[in-house]
This record gives structure tokens, C-alpha cells and sequence, in this order.
């Protein structure tokens, strides 16, 4: 898989070529995570810079100039410089997949959510630059698009995301807060209305208006619910709740990383629905609650914060863009 003359020699075991990969940020949260699921994947060859050496700029130029694909788990400002770098290189720069959110909405870049549409998965197979999903619109964007696409929801309708994330998403210093005792149990937060991942949910979501956007964090390390309470009379053509399930159903293939929920899941019957079940997977799971006579319904996404909503994610995306 390697295209880089100088890459180090990387064969599997019956001599094929390994692609080459680095992780800057490899230390972090996302990159932890991400180095954890590629231990047991020996088509894909890991590079790394001594950990004393990782925010020099001269190692990671020349490193970048040896490996097939470089994956950003940095803060935003850190993820624009390397791509700065990749950039100077020219054809010699590896294909760049960024976890960050600083070109989630960037020209040139394709968004890293394979079941988005159909063709997405093709798009980022050929992309030189994908950017990863938020870990809260991956399950935003889920529940809307199929919904926007089969007319249920229109241009002028207005949406509410509610969200609660385990206190990984956060990063390092979000989860030594709460392991350290000093932040709270529960709380809401991004109440500026002006979260970083709004552009995003609009975006790839399809959305007419501008969502109102509320996450919230909770003393568990991962795991993750998006949930969008619908008025169902307040939607063109005033559908059910089985319309919207038919919706969602239909748009999904069977069999893949996203599941949509049967009317009649225990979770549906029981009227609840917990956060972590999901943690350690790439898996996305979508419902539909709803009261049908009161003509109201509640979608909900469950994720790992940390698999579909990130790490995952970014190994699925990085298999589909090495080939692997
Ligand atoms: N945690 C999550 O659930 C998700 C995170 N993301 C995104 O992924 C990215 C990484 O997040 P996360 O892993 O949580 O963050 P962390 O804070 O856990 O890790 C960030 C890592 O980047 C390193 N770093 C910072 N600047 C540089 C630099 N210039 N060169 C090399 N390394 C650098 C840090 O090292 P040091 O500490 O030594 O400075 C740290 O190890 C962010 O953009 C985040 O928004 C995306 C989806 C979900
Ligand atoms: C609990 C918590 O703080 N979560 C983070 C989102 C984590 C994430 O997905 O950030 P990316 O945009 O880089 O993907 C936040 O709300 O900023």
C-alpha cells in the first residue's frame, strides 16, 4: 500500500505492503484510542516521533513525508499547522485525516461519515483530505438527513439537539477534572448557543435554520445520547411516527455500523435509554420514541463518544482511505 520510497519496509506476513500511517497527537485522548484499535489490524504499519520530539516542526515535516496517511487527533490550531505542512510537500504529503473540528466545513475536504449518503463512502475512499465527524453531530446528522431527504423535514422546520456525553469527550483535561473530583456531576453547557459543532449539524444535516443546540456532560467516562424532540404536526405532511421510522429504516442498509431500532426494541417499550451500551464499538443506534395519539416523538442516536464518535470512526474512514 505504501507509495513512499523512503517509507520504513512494511510487509504482512504473506509480503503484501502495509499502508503507513502516523497519529499526531498520538498521546491524546482520540489517539490513544485510535492506536488501540489498529493494534489488531497488521495491514496498517504505525510511525510515530519520540514523545520529547512531537510538537517539533522539522521531525513531523519529515515524517510526513514518509507515510501514506497522517490522522490529527489535535486541538484545532495544531491540526491547521500540520496541514500547513502536508500542504508545503506537495505530492510527497500523505492523505490527511483530521479528528479535529477545524475542517469539518472546509472546501476541498470531504466529511468522514461513510453512511452519510450513498457515494459517501466512495468520496472518502478517493479523498486526499477527510475530516472526521463531531462525536455529536454523528448522531445529529444520523437521526436528520434521512428525515430531510424523505420530506419530513423542511426547510422552514425548526429543530432542537439535546445531547449528553460522557466526560472522555472532553479530552485530557476534561477527564482529569472529573477524576479528580473538582468538576460537577451534571451539567449543561454550550448555553451560548454557539457550539463548535453547529455548522456541522446544519451542514450535513441539510437543515433550513440554524439548530438550537444544548449538550450536556455527565460523571461517566464514555458514552453518549443525541436526542431531537418533534412535534409531529408541526412537520410537512404531518407524518407518524411509523413514517419516520419507514424513514430512517429505508435510508440505513442492514447488516452496517448504523442500526435503526424496531418499533417494538425493549428500550422503546420501557420508554428509556442509557448512554454507555454501545461503549467500545463503532456502533450507532437510532430510535424512535414517540406518543403517537399526542401526536409528539423523540428521536435518539447512542453512540460511544469515543468509537462511532471518534476513534472508530476515524480507523473506518482510514481503512476506506488506505484500501486496507
Ligand atoms: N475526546 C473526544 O471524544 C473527541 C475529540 N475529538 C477531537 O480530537 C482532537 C483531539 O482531542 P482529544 O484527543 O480529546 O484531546 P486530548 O487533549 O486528549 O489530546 C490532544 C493531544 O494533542 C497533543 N498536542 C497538542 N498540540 C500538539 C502539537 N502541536 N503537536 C503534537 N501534539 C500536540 C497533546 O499533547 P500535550 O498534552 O502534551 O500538549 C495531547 O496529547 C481535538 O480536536 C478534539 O476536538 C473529536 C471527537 C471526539
Ligand atoms: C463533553 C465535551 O466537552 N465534548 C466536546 C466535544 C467533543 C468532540 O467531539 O469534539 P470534536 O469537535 O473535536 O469532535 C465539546 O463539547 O466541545
Amino acid at each position: 500500500m505504501s507509495t513512499k520510497a523512503s517509507s520504513t519496509p512494511a510487509t504482512t506476513g504473506a509480503g503484501a505492503r502495509r499502508a503507513v500511517v502516523f497519529i499526531d497527537g498520538e498521546a491524546g485522548t482520540t489517539g490513544l484510542g485510535i492506536r488501540e484499535r489498529l493494534a489488531g489490524l497488521p495491514q496498517i504499519a504505525l510511525r510515530s516521533i519520540p514523545h520529547e520530539q512531537r510538537k517539533d516542526v522539522e521531525a513531523k515535516r519529515k515524517l510526513l513525508s514518509e507515510v501514506d496517511v497522517v490522522i490529527l487527533c489535535l486541538p484545532d490550531d495544531a491540526a491547521k499547522e500540520t496541514v500547513a505542512l502536508v500542504e508545503g510537500l506537495g505530492d510527497r504529503g500523505p492523505k490527511v485525516l483530521d479528528a479535529s473540528t477545524a475542517h469539518r466545513v472546509a472546501p476541498g475536504w470531504v466529511y468522514g461519515f461513510a453512511e452519510l449518503a450513498p457515494g459517501q463512502a466512495d468520496a472518502i475512499a478517493k479523498a486526499r483530505f477527510v475530516a472526521n465527524p463531531g462525536c455529536y453531530p454523528t448522531g445529529g446528522v444520523a437521526l436528520l438527513r434521512p428525515l430531510v431527504e424523505a420530506g419530513h423535514i423542511g426547510p422552514d422546520t425548526a429543530i432542537s439537539v439535546n445531547a449528553v456525553s460522557g466526560y472522555s469527550g472532553g479530552g485530557k483535561a476534561m477527564i482529569e477534572a472529573y477524576e479528580n473530583g473538582t468538576a460537577p456531576n451534571f451539567e449543561l453547557y454550550g448555553l451560548s448557543l454557539a457550539h463548535k459543532h453547529l455548522p456541522e449539524l446544519q451542514q450535513y444535516g441539510r437543515l433550513g435554520r440554524r439548530p438550537v443546540f444544548v449538550p450536556s456532560v455527565g460523571n461517566f467516562r464514555q458514552g453518549m445520547l443525541v436526542s431531537v424532540p418533534l412535534h409531529l404536526d408541526d412537520l410537512p405532511g404531518k407524518p407518524t411516527a411509523a413514517d419516520l421510522h419507514r424513514a430512517l429504516a429505508d435510508w440505513y442498509p442492514a447488516g452496517g455500523e448504523v442500526e435503526v431500532m424496531a418499533l417494538d426494541d425493549p428500550a422503546i417499550r420501557a420508554g428509556r435509554v442509557e448512554p454507555e451500551a454501545l461503549n467500545d464499538t463503532n456502533r450507532l443506534q437510532l430510535f424512535v420514541f414517540a406518543h403517537e395519539a399526542a401526536r409528539q416523538a423523540v428521536l435518539v442516536a447512542r453512540l460511544d463518544n469515543l468509537g462511532k464518535g471518534a476513534s472508530g470512526a476515524a480507523v473506518q474512514n482510514l481503512l476506506l482511505m488506505t484500501g486496507c
